[in-house]
């Protein structure tokens, strides 16, 4: 890949313990740019053998990965961080290559992935346990919490880096190790990662990135005994299908599914603040993010005057290739993506929406959408039930604030929320009302490593960075001693 100052960070083959390799079969995948199309290079496309060997080798290193102390884990990650600061431009620019991102946001997520490494490089120190006092004089009570093992990581292709480290980092800080799956789009942000871990002395066998089959990989994955965790990130259908897969095994598992948030503007809002950060949680990543905005409820007395801001904001948005730095709103990540958001466009102003801006593609690339408010949205269009994963902001209009809360638990799904409004006494009653894992209050961004990261209902389970997403890597062990 041209423009890299370190062109060893562009990996066109898996590290399988110490050893670069390609495929057993010599067979390959091909990666593409999703602004232009150019083939930007190759990945192995494994075999069950290789991705077996891949497992064997983990098994083994996580014995003596384990045997390191916390401090001596956590210095060999804040040196794979400092690897990963050194190099950031070089990782965002495969990354906006690869995944279609602005390079303004692709140098974000860079920063946002490597803040898990360093988070967790010292929260592995503070894995307590517990001694609790003797229920006898002769009893003593102690909780161990030790690593549970070999752990699995399936991956997303829109954070192509984040959604690796935010796996990897609490995994390796307790002692485990991690076979990653990235998505076949956006393979080469997950190997340059596993490179610099190499070249920050991380053994061999402990983080290792094997691509392929997803199916195939995923089966070994999920059935092979010695893995004893899978953490996954990506749609609720494969979530769910990767839960009835572990199942036979009982293994631990982290799933990090679907969206379809509500963001709530109440009248009481700073419209201003609102709109900006409207377009801030709806644009991100091209609205290909898992706590987008997906439905915007916007009280009747203000929205007039709401619509009138955020349209005009909107329509500054600017759209094209993600490495000019003007461009705010990158390409879609395929052809199924954008027809999705034609075909949900098309429902909901069939079904009599009304476009305020935007509504087709856009002419800077055949992956290209333009930034589009529809409003007038009602629950009959499929748009108010289906993750848009696209640049769409669909309006509804409420009357009050029960109306409004009850429209936005009205899903499956319960990952993120938002809502504007400065009273709060409103905020306290709308927090806690609002199903969700997540919720943001006068704010569009609300994603951090210092807090818990996770959803409720069929957004999936587990908690991912904070002081809670250690414990998803930790086993508790019960020691009961007669001192007599
Ligand atoms: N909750 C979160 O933190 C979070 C974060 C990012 C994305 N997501 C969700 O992910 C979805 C978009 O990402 P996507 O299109 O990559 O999702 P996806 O579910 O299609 O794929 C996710 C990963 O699973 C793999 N996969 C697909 N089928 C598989 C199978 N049968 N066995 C094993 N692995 C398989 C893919 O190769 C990819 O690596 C959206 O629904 C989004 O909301 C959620
Ligand atoms: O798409 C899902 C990501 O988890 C979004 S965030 O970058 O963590 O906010």
């Amino acid at each position: 890949m041209q423009s890299l100052t370190n062109p060893e960070l562009f990996k066109e083959q898996c590290l399988i313990n110490d050893r670069w390799q390609d495929a057993s079969n010599g067979a390959r995948i091909e990666v593409t740019n999703p602004f232009d199309d150019s083939v930007i290079g190759h990945v192995p496309d494994l075999t069950e053998d290789d991705v077996n060997a891949a497992v064997a080798h983990s098994a083994e290193a996580q014995i003596s990965w384990a045997a390191k102390t916390a401090a001596e884990r956590g210095a060999l990650m804040q040196k794979w961080a400092d690897l990963i600061d050194e190099n950031k431009e070089d990782l965002a620019i495969i990354m906006t290559k690869e995944q279609g991102k602005a390079l303004a946001e692709s140098r974000g997520e860079i920063g946002y992935g490597n803040s898990f490494i360093r988070w967790f490089a010292e929260e592995g120190k503070r894995v307590y346990g517990d001694v609790i006092p003797a229920t006898k004089s002769e009893l003593r009570h102690v909780i161990l919490k030790q690593p549970i093992g070999v752990c699995a990581a399936i991956t997303p292709w829109n954070f192509p880096a984040a959604m690796i480290t935010r796996k990897a980092a609490p995994a390796l800080a307790a002692g485990c190790t991690m076979i990653i799956k990235p998505a076949v789009q956006t393979p080469y942000s997950a190997l340059a990662l596993v490179a610099l871990a190499e070249k920050a002395g991380i053994p061999a066998g402990v983080i290792q990135v094997v691509t392929g089959d997803a199916a195939m990989i995923g089966n070994i994955l999920t059935s092979d005994e010695r893995i004893k965790k899978l953490s996954f990130t990506g749609s609720t259908n494969i979530g769910r299908k990767l839960m009835a897969q572990c199942a036979p095994t009982i293994k631990k598992l982290s799933l990090e599914l679907g969206g379809n948030a509500p963001f709530i503007v109440f009248e009481s809002a700073d419209l201003e603040k609102a709109a900006d950060g409207l377009i801030a949680s709806k644009f991100r990543n091209a609205g290909q993010t898992c706590v987008c905005a997906n439905r915007v409820y916007v009280q009747a007395s203000i929205k007039d005057k709401f619509l009138d801001i955020f349209t005009k904001k909107v329509e500054a948005l600017k759209v094209g290739n993600g490495m000019d730095k003007d461009t705010d709103i990158g390409p879609l990540i395929n052809e199924d993506a954008l027809d999705k958001v034609e075909k949900l466009l098309k429902d909901a102003t069939d079904k009599g929406a009304t476009v305020l801006a935007g509504g087709s593609r856009h002419d800077a690339s055949a992956l290209t959408y333009q930034p589009t408010v529809i409003s007038g949205v009602t629950d009959e269009m499929d748009i108010a039930t289906e993750e848009i994963f696209g640049p769409v902001a669909p309006i509804f209009f409420f009357d009050d604030e029960a109306e409004a809360i009850k429209e936005a638990n009205d899903t499956i799904y319960g990952l993120a929320a938002y809502f504007y409004s400065t009273d709060f006494a409103q905020a306290w009653r709308v927090t806690e009302a609002l199903e969700y894992g997540m919720v943001g209050h006068n704010t569009g961004m609300i994603s951090t490593e210092v807090a818990p990261f996770g959803g409720v209902k069929q957004s999936g389970f587990g908690r991912e960075g904070s002081k809670y997403g250690i414990e998803d890597y930790v086993a508790i062990k019960y020691w009961c001693s007669d001192v007599r």
